[in-house]
């Protein structure tokens, strides 16, 4: 008999983290299984390393104990090329490159099509941007893309990510600093994207979190939980203690009948 089953892939293995060597660790033995195809939240408070995590699985920085691995791969034994294949991110710093619009989305995929291009600009809502602007995807976005808003430079790096279609893909919601357009991109791209590649991402909006697969909490570097929406909300741990949280900041009551 054959089970169709997801790969489980461990992508943080015992990792261990600190960004200075005398600071405190970041992660501290960290381990993270994320199956192939499936869509990871990982949530926590400020400062649990969330996007630690992220910028260790985008090779930003090399762990100082431990693995970060895809395929089994320590990405430290991996060619830049190859990793850079794999991963695509949309966070929140992304950086764009001194050039136009198409030429930053296209850094995605260089042999995309005219329709494939435009189906991104479309998927990721820079085609409103694109009707204020003159020169439309001609215009120079400036060193780092200055000349954007940081709405309008996400939204480019959604556009390239989109384009680019790689099978791991790490997304900072970080809505905090966001307009609620911007917001909705990111929902749509989530849903869009979901089932089709594996996703890691930091999610910070409940309905994110509650259409991942499995849920990550991280408390001071390491994860303290980790299963299904479904099956968290009925422990009494922290997930439960999130939603509570949200579900009080959004007014939202149980209201006991009889
Ligand atoms: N570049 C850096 N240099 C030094 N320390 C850093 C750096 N980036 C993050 N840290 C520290 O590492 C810890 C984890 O940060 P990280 O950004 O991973 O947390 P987070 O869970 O993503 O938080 P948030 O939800 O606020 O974004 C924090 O104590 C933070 O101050």
């Amino acid at each position: 008999m054959t089970h169709k089953m997801l790969a489980a892939e461990k992508v943080c293995n015992r990792a261990g983290f600190r960004y200075t060597p005398n600071s405190a660790p970041v992660l501290d033995g960290m381990s993270l299984t994320v199956p192939e195809g499936s869509m990871t939240a990982l949530i926590g408070a400020s400062g649990s390393g969330k996007s630690t995590v992220a910028r260790l699985i985008a090779r930003f920085y090399d762990v100082g104990e431990g693995r970060i691995e895809i395929g089994g791969v320590d990405l430290r034994d991996m060619s830049e090329e190859t990793l850079a294949a794999q991963v695509s991110q949309i966070f929140q710093d992304t950086y764009l490159v001194s050039g136009t619009i198409g030429e930053n989305i296209r850094m995605g995929r260089g042999d995309a099509t005219e329709a494939e291009l435009a189906e991104v600009i479309a998927q990721a809502g820079i085609d409103e941007i694109l009707a204020r602007l003159p020169e439309g995807l001609e215009t120079e976005v400036g060193e780092g893309g200055v000349r954007l808003s940081g709405g309008e430079r996400q939204r480019i790096t959604i556009a390239r990510a989109l384009l680019k279609a790689a099978p791991i893909l790490l997304v900072d919601e970080a809505t905090a600093a966001l307009d609620a357009e911007n917001q909705a991109v990111i929902a749509q791209t989530l849903h869009h994207m979901r089932g089709k590649c594996t996703m890691v991402v930091i999610a910070h909006q409940l309905s994110t979190v509650q259409m991942a697969d499995q849920i990550a909490v991280l408390e001071g570097g390491k994860i303290v939980e980790c299963g299904t929406p479904a099956d968290l909300a009925t422990h009494s741990g922290p997930y439960a203690r999130f939603l509570a949280q949200r579900q009080e900041a959004s007014g939202w009551r149980i209201t006991p009948v009889g």
